[in-house]
């Protein structure tokens, strides 16, 4: 069993050296599982001097969150630079009616992809997307927000086998024990807006898409995935 991560390690890591080759790697890193454990990946994958680590945090971003960072850093060996972003969100509170939190959410979403393009462009480097197989078949993420990217690392890999990887890497334990949230509006948490626990998505997931099966409570996760085809298609274009 173990064998089949280490397998799933080596192949991320030489994807990640192919795919990013030369260039410079940007990526947005929240203190969350997903992006510690893409950032653990990077950090002995390519040269360490051409990783750009950015931390982003709002006004919602709890204290634990600034000192995972600092552990996280630690644990790679790697600076991670950082970027309050409230003041951007204040600027369009002024222009738009924000009192919708999950429009709101979308935007800070997508603030954080425009950072990310602007260092991408300075530096002619690729952002790197932290999207796992959980959250790309749900269609979870932003639209062209942390769903923005060049290169996709961990989208094959489910939240589940994530927790494990991220174990086998020693990724800090308090970012492995961390529940999971999109942190998109106060103590918002995907367990809590799915109304699952991620082990029984992965399980129903894994039946629909690998085991070609039915089980549990696969209508509400075969909707999802069914309303969110369009993020992981093309936009529609009439040639
Ligand atoms: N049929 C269709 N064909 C083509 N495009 C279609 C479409 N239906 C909607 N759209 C477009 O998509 C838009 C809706 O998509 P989008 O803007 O993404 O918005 P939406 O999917 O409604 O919201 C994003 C969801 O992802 C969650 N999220 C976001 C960020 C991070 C994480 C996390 O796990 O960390 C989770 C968030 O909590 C929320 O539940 C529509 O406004 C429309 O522009
Ligand atoms: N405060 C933040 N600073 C920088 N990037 C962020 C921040 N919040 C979210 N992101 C980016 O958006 C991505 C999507 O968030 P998501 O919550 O799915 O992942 P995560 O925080 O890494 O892990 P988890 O899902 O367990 O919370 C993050 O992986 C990260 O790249
Ligand atoms: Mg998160």
């Amino acid at each position: 069993m173990k064998d089949t991560y280490v397998d799933k390690i080596q192949a991320i890591r030489e994807f990640l050296k192919e795919k990013i080759g030369e260039k410079h790697a940007v990526l947005g890193i929240s203190s969350g599982i997903d992006s510690s454990l893409v950032l653990t990946l990077l950090a002995t994958s390519i040269d360490n001097n051409k990783i750009k680590a950015i931390f982003m945090p709002d006004k919602y971003t709890k204290q634990d969150d600034y000192e995972d960072i600092k552990k996280l850093s630690e644990s790679t060996g790697l600076d991670i630079i950082t970027v309050n972003i409230e003041s951007v969100l204040e600027s369009y509170r002024a222009l738009l009616d924000t009192s919708d939190k999950k429009l709101e959410g979308n935007i800070r979403s997508r603030i954080r992809a425009n950072i990310l393009y602007y260092h991408a462009n300075l530096l002619g480097g690729v952002v790197i997307g932290t999207t796992n197989r959980t959250e790309y078949l749900l269609g979870y993420y932003t639209k062209y927000g942390d769903g923005a990217c060049d290169i996709e690392p961990i989208e094959g890999i489910f939240k589940t086998d994530v927790w494990k990887i991220a174990s086998i890497l020693k990724v800090p334990q308090s970012i492995i024990d961390k529940k999971p949230s999109a942190g998109l509006w106060e103590n918002q948490y995907d367990e809590d807006e799915l109304k699952m626990d991620y082990h029984e998505i992965d399980r129903i997931l894994s039946d629909i898409f690998d085991n070609h099966t039915l089980n549990g409570k696969y209508e509400k996760l075969m909707e999802l995935y069914l309303k969110s085809m369009h993020k992981r298609e093309l936009p529609k274009a009439m040639n």
